[in-house]
């Protein structure tokens, strides 16, 4: 809880008078008790009209005072707890951003989503009712308690027998809340995922005729969501039908007990009815308590589900290194007996792959599916660190860069294009903070959707739905391409970012990246794009198993040929 509740130290002042306001309502709530005594003891039972009046304005008075700290309260309680959401929320999206992509793909991405939204929220909600009520709640068992004892110590008593009792419980009851709404927070990530999952394939389901199944998949996880929270709600519903009972069982003894004594003179009416008021009051704040111990239980397993985040030290980037690029080494790269396995598996999915692109070369990766191409790939900006041998990237280790420096000199196209909601300028200047709209056109023609862009009503303007579902597959892949060239990187990689492309468009995006100097790594399955690069690294299982042009392949690979023949790019 303290790395989570470190994000309430900003806001310390508002947050202490927000308590010391609370304090202002505790003492009034007292001392009504005292001033109703009062009003029957010196104003009703000896008829005495001045003493009601002025007793009733002394009331009147402290339930104003009341009333503006309450309102007063919750302005400063609603502002700290908001700003702390705030913060904690940004500083939860900052450290996945640092997350290695290993680290990342710990945690499944709806399970990010609902640490930074619902969790935050039962976290920040706890803080609000800690600053309104949680704190009064005890204080006002407590102070209840010392008055009753103040008025009259020999009918107090009674009130304090359950109070052991109802400790104990209530301890027992958090512990109990924290496990099972763990699990129900885990319920919600699973809600969340097949949600994400199924509308973003929504494509995919109408195609299948698989929303049936869809629907029954959602319904699934969302009655075991509904069952788990039930099952947790149902022990925490216990809390007040017990709270009640051994209250007013206190109670009904105070009461045999004070009315004898009235009866006997030894204590007076007002006494009894301050008494009873305060055991009234005590079961109140305890029975708030008990709503209060169903959000904090809630609010406990929510921090630290965010703390799993906030605490992780090893596992993210190592950011810092070689800032200085040395002109004469630009655009170069090299693998040096390059190992590869994914954290958490026992397979090389690389195995002692080594090749040299010199400056402003082509390389063009061909290889089945899964043979790692995409793999090889994401070693280059240190998506991931090698298992063994080097990665060179500029004449320097990548490990060794500074890790802003080394991606900056690199513009990526993955394979899956990704669009984000706004309009075609911000998407493709998204790669190159503050670029001027003819840098943007300037890519864009490059990668051969200019005048596709033109010919929207909106040209430039136009609004990229969700995931760039307004635009065709093919318009996707080149402004994504459009997007890493408008950094204008000494190394462009392409991951197979041009499937989509018919064979016109293909050759004229090859024609203007030809004009520039950059590097360029390119995987691709058509050997009629491969053939033109300077070289061809033909990667299988993982394994190197040809590197060269496309003429030595032809003549020195069995495997490239075959490729070649099935392609009917034989001469
Ligand atoms: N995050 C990951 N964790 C574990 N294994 C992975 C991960 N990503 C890929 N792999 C495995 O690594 C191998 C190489 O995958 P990679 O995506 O590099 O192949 P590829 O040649 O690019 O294939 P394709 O042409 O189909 O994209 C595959 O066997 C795949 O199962």
């Amino acid at each position: 809880m303290r790395a989570v509740f470190s994000y309430v130290k900003p806001y310390r002042w508002p947050a202490i008078i927000a308590l010391m306001l609370m304090f202002v309502e505790l003492f009034v709530e007292l001392a009504q008790p005292l001033i109703i005594a009062k009003i029957i003891d010196e104003g009703i039972l000896p008829s005495d009209g001045t003493a009601i009046w002025l007793w009733g304005i002394v009331m009147l008075f402290l339930s104003f005072l009341a009333l503006g700290a309450g309102i007063t309260n919750s302005y400063f309680s609603s502002h700290v707890a908001q700003s702390f959401g705030f913060d904690l929320r940004n500083a939860l999206f900052r450290k996945i951003q640092s997350f290695t992509m290993a680290t990342y793909l710990r945690f499944p991405t709806s399970s990010l989503i609902t640490r930074l939204t619902s969790d935050i929220t039962q976290v920040q909600n706890v803080l609000f009712m800690s600053l309104r009520i949680m704190l009064r709640a005890p204080l006002v068992v407590i102070g209840s308690i010392i008055m009753a004892l103040l008025v009259n110590a020999k009918m107090a008593i009674f009130l304090l027998l359950g109070v052991p009792f109802l400790l104990v419980f209530l301890i027992i009851m958090v512990k109990k809340g924290i496990t099972y709404f763990s699990v129900v927070q885990a319920r919600l990530d699973r809600v969340n995922r097949v949600l994400q999952e199924s509308l973003q394939a929504i494509r995919l389901v109408k195609a299948y005729m698989r929303g049936q199944y869809e629907a029954s998949r959602f319904q699934k996880v969302a009655s075991n969501l509904q069952v788990d929270t039930v099952k947790a709600l149902r022990i925490m519903e216990l809390i007040m039908p017990v709270l009640l009972v051994v209250m007013n069982l206190c109670l009904l003894l105070a009461l045999w007990f004070g009315s004898a004594e009235v009866r006997s003179g030894n204590a007076q009416v007002g006494d009894l009815v301050a008494v009873v008021n305060y055991a009234m009051r005590m079961t109140g704040a305890f029975s708030m308590f008990a709503f209060i111990i169903i959000a904090f239980a809630r609010a406990k397993a929510s921090a630290e589900r965010m703390e799993d985040i906030l605490l992780i030290e090893e596992g993210t980037e190592d950011r810092a290194g070689i800032k200085e690029i040395e002109e004469n080494q630009i655009g170069t790269i090299a693998f040096h007996n390059v190992t590869f396995r994914y954290p958490g598996t026992n397979v090389d999915v690389l195995s002692d792959v080594s090749f040299s692109v010199s400056q402003g070369q082509k390389l063009a990766i061909m290889g089945a599916t899964g043979a790692g191409k995409s793999t090889l790939l994401s070693l280059i900006p240190r998506f991931y660190d090698v298992t063994a041998g080097e990665v060179y990237v500029n004449g320097r280790n990548v490990a060794s860069w500074d890790l802003d420096i080394l991606r900056g000199m690199i513009g990526f196209v993955p394979q899956q294009s990704m669009l984000f909601t706004g309009s075609i300028v911000n998407n493709v200047s998204w790669g190159k903070q503050n670029a001027a709209l003819e840098e943007v056109q300037a890519a864009a023609a490059q990668a051969q959707i200019h005048s596709a862009v033109e010919s929207f009503p909106d040209a430039y303007e136009t609004k990229v739905g969700q995931k760039g579902v307004n635009l065709s597959g093919g318009q996707k892949q080149r402004l994504s391409i459009a997007r890493a060239l408008i950094r204008k990187s000494h190394i462009l990689i392409l991951d197979d970012s041009t499937s989509a492309l018919d064979v016109k468009t293909e050759a004229a995006l090859w024609d203007a990246l030809a004009e520039e100097e950059t590097t360029m790594l390119v995987v691709t399955q058509k050997v009629r794009t491969a053939r033109d690069a300077d070289r061809i690294l033909l990667l299988d299982e993982g394994r190197v198993v040809g590197f060269g042009t496309h003429e030595e392949l032809l003549s020195g690979s069995e495997l490239y040929k075959k490729i070649a023949a099935s392609q009917q790019e034989v001469e």
